[in-house]
């Protein structure tokens, strides 16, 4: 198969506020704005950024939980959302969630066995001796002991659930899994556990996961590559390390600088960001970070930046930064398809 698992172009969701009168313009939540990317198999693609940047609004994009003002959500090639009846059925096997609040997320009076069960059942009948073959084959995949098949999720710890809200997740065998900030709601011991466990069960099963975090130690553990999300954009995206070591984007640079040193060998370089985040409704113009931007010029102020592709692999929106006179200049080192992004639209992410 070639191409990505999963490919996103320019994805838009806006929120109306209200449902307008006499014909009046209804103002919008700028929840995601154009915003492009891609997942291979067997990759992890991290989605940061701070609360209300638009990360949840993305995953449930993915799901087909809310439908896009704008944009498409191709899974290999095809697009969701001219899926129809059987179609629709065979890719909501192959994508799966796992939530952050694994408790709201399992019903209460559910046993164990048919939380995990459910899935398959959905799509076919077991036998009882079937049905708890796969409830064990299950709890063991995720490091738990059959013999909790009987319980109830009120009798399991906070670590105990989030395992089973990632078993009842594999139970159609998915290609891609979104996790929607799935550790953060457990000490950091049982998150390291967890993400251990994920980062296992990608190797062993070549599973995709697009992990939405605000928690920058999770990311840098578990993500290949990561899209750094300010106001309803992808200001970044970067392999993994490349981000880390040498962040490009002013806010992410502020973002890394602001999260907690695990190692207290490195030394952090800069001051967190200052200022509140604009509101999604009336969001700044020309690039939405330049009222809190060190760094902003008098032009940041009037474009919106466009996602530049560099030099490492990865792709900037950032007048100052990332010009896009530069690298145009620098034509001969750019390959055709890089340069084809840079014109083309604000937001193309190639996998
Ligand atoms: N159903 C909705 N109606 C109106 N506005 C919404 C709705 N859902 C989300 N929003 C708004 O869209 C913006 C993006 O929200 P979203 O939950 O996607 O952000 P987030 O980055 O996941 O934040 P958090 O980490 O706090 O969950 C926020 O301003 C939020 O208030």
């Amino acid at each position: 198969m070639s191409g990505p698992l999963l490919k996103v172009e320019n994805l838009t969701k806006h929120y109306p506020l209200g449902t307008g009168f006499l014909n009046k313009t209804i103002p919008v939540v700028r929840a995601v704005e154009d915003v492009s990317f891609s997942v291979e198999a067997g990759e992890t693609l991290c989605i940061v950024g701070e609360s209300g940047c638009g990360k949840s609004t993305v995953a449930r994009l993915l799901m087909r939980l809310v439908e896009p003002t704008a944009g498409r959500v191709l899974i290999d090639g095809t697009d969701i959302a001219g899926l129809k009846k059987n179609a629709l059925r065979a890719w909501r096997r192959r994508m799966q969630m796992v939530f952050q609040d694994p408790y709201s997320s399992l019903n209460p009076r559910l046993t164990v066995e048919k939380i995990i069960t459910e899935p398959v059942e959905n799509f076919e009948r077991l036998s009882r001796k079937q049905r708890k073959a796969l409830a064990a084959e299950l709890l063991r995949k995720v490091g738990m002991s059959p013999e909790m098949m009987n319980r109830l999720p009120s009798e399991l710890s906070g670590g105990q659930r989030q395992r089973l809200g990632i078993a009842r997740a594999l139970a159609l065998q998915p290609s891609l899994i979104i996790a929607d900030e799935a550790v953060s709601a457990l000490d950091v011991s049982v998150q390291a556990q967890i993400l251990n466990l994920l980062l296992d069960l990608q190797q062993q099963m070549g599973i995709a996961f697009v992990f939405i975090s605000h928690d920058l130690g999770v990311v840098e553990h578990i993500g290949h590559r990561v899209a750094v999300m300010y106001l309803g954009r992808i200001v970044e995206l970067a392999p993994c390390e490349a981000l880390f070591a040498k962040p490009v984007h002013p806010y992410t640079e502020a973002l890394i600088a602001a999260a907690p040193i695990p190692d207290p060998t490195r030394v952090r370089l800069e001051a967190p960001v200052e200022g509140e985040v604009p509101s999604p409704i009336n969001p700044p113009s020309g690039c939405a970070f330049h009222p809190r931007c060190p760094i902003a010029v008098e032009r940041c102020r009037i474009d919106v930046p466009p996602l530049v592709p560099m030099a490492d692999g990865r792709v900037v929106a950032c007048h100052v930064r990332a010009p896009v006179t530069d690298l145009l200049e620098q034509s001969n080192v750019i390959a055709g398809d890089q340069l084809a992004l840079v014109s083309e639209s604000h937001s193309s992410i190639s996998g």
